[in-house]
């Protein structure tokens, strides 16, 4: 058996522990980094990029089928297998930035193997064993398979599965109605396939319901069916001939079946008890700091148990490298962090939605908003479905809603402000080039002056006043 001594041993090379590698190891700390499967993690290679790529050949068969402007739409027969060709060739493109020679080279020590505890300051991954000054728990999650009678001996696929599949399915049916099951519905229904989606409570369920009525209403249009409120209490059949029977006595018949009702963290095989790190279902138990109850592990991303994004996993990076590298205090906040769901129209939040904010702020609250149907560009893009609402108090935003084109994008004026605690002024008193989608923020934040001004009787007294002198 090798031994090794190492200042960080970081167990998981995704969005999380990537992040943590680089900046540690480029600010000088000895690093070790063990994955026991793919560098990228789940992001790189089930996750973000595949789907983001399958969405955006399905949003461009979409196109090229409505035509619209003067041109005329004709109805391709999307290639499915050159669709999933564009989703490697991404995943390609991105993947030496994740790349074990790269962080090699940025002077990292990775170990290919499972890693787990062996006590409270070891860790063993294969045939070495590593002692570090403090180890980083980033092993992410892995999707749920809810105990469905039949689920198991029925073909299924799952976010790990979907994106290698080459042949079109007639007819795809979708468990869970969140981001993964509504991008998949979007995806492949624009690339010919037939979508039922069976959710059962409400789909897009964690955001604003208006925002998300705006993307569900948008979807069934496309022909997608969303069934909501629906429990599945069988699922049978064999490879292209699925059967899925709820609650309520519907009974679905499909080609293929993909399962995404949330997802299950990677903190089982670690034997964190011999390290003394509590965790639950949830995942790792950490403080604000992202600390473990063993002071000497971290846990950062999914498996710390709380918002699973990328830009979360490496947010999470920066907090701790400052408490690891330089014991500086630091402490992981969630009030700011952003997340959008790439359907089209896109839906982005940040901070609170409007019931939130109600709940906490009452009567204090105000809601500035502005619709994309006003917007001149969103016009002349012919893309007017949507709004921006943002949830101000005493002059401050503390969270935004954009569902609509480039959602994604245009919230991030609004992930800013509230990082930096900005005041609706700030955003008002920016100029937007003439004409962007982005004016729809400014747009909304002069919803919150325009009463202010315009109806202000004190105003009003004041412009009088001056229009008497000389
Ligand atoms: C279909 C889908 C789409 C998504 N789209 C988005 C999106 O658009 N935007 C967004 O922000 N987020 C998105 N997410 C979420 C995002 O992928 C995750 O939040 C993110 O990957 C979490 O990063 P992580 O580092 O915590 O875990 P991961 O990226 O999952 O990395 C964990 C790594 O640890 C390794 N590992 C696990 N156990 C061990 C062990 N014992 N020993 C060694 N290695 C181990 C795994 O092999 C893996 O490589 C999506 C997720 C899915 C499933
Ligand atoms: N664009 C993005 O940023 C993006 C995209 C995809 C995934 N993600 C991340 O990955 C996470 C997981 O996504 P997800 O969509 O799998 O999970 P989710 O938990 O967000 O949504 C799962 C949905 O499945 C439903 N459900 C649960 N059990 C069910 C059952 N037995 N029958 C029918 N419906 C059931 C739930 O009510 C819920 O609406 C997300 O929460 C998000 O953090 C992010």
């Amino acid at each position: 058996m090798a031994r090794i001594k190492t200042d960080i041993c970081i167990i998981g090379a995704g969005s999380g522990g990537l992040s943590v590698a680089a900046g540690a190891v480029q600010m000088g700390a000895d690093v070790t980094l063990i994955e026991g499967h793919k560098m990228g993690g789940d992001c790189l290679n089930y996750g973000c990029v595949p789907s983001k790529a399958l969405l955006a050949a399905g949003h461009r068969a979409h196109a090229v089928a409505r035509g619209g402007f003067g041109t005329a739409g004709h109805d391709p027969v999307p290639d499915f297998a050159a669709a999933k060709d564009h989703v490697q060739a991404t995943i390609d493109t991105i993947a030496p930035v994740d790349s074990q020679e790269r962080f090699e080279g940025l002077g990292v020590r990775v170990i290919r193997a499972e890693a787990r505890f062996i006590s409270e300051t070891e860790v063993q991954a294969g045939d070495t064993i590593i002692t570090a000054r403090r180890f980083v728990i980033a092993t992410g999650s892995r999707p749920f398979i809810p105990p469905i009678p039949g689920l198991a001996d029925t073909p299924h696929h799952t976010n790990e599965t979907i994106f290698a599949l080459r042949e079109r399915p007639d007819h795809l049916i979708i468990i869970g109605g969140g981001p993964i099951g509504m991008e998949m519905a979007q995806a492949h229904r624009r690339l010919g396939c037939r979508v039922t989606v069976i959710e059962g409570a409400r789909a897009l369920g964690r955001d604003d319901p208006e925002a998300a009525a705006v993307v569900l209403d948008h979807l069934r249009a496309e022909g997608i069916e969303i069934v909501e409120g629906a429990e599945v209490t069988s699922v049978s059949g064999t490879d292209g001939a699925i059967r899925l029977e709820t609650g309520d006595g519907r009974r679905v018949d499909g080609s293929h079946l993909l399962v995404a009702v949330g997802r299950q963290v990677n903190t089982d095989r670690l034997d964190l008890d011999r390290a003394h790190v509590a965790h639950d279902r949830r995942g790792v138990t950490v403080d604000s700091g992202l600390r473990s109850t063993n002071r000497r592990v971290y846990a950062v991303g999914d498996a710390a148990g709380g918002l699973q994004f990328t830009h979360v996993a490496g947010y999470h990076a920066g907090v701790i490298i400052r408490s690891m590298l330089f014991g500086l205090p630091a402490r992981a906040r969630t009030d700011h962090v952003p997340r959008t769901t790439y359907t089209d129209p896109e839906l982005a939040q940040v901070g609170l939605t409007e019931a939130e904010a109600r709940k906490i702020h009452g009567d204090r609250l105000f809601i500035a908003r502005a619709d994309f149907a006003h917007n001149d560009r969103a016009i002349a893009n012919g893309q007017t479905t949507g709004f921006c609402k943002v949830m101000v108090v005493k002059g401050r935003p503390v969270g935004a809603t954009i569902v609509g084109p480039q959602a994604g994008e245009l919230i991030q004026i609004w992930a800013l402000a509230l990082a930096n605690r900005l005041k609706m002024s700030a955003i008002a008193g920016m100029i937007s080039p003439y004409p962007t989608l982005g004016e729809i923020n400014k747009r909304a934040a002069g919803a919150y002056f325009s009463p202010r001004l315009f109806e202000s009787p004190m105003v009003k007294r004041i412009v009088r006043l001056v229009q008497r002198l000389p």
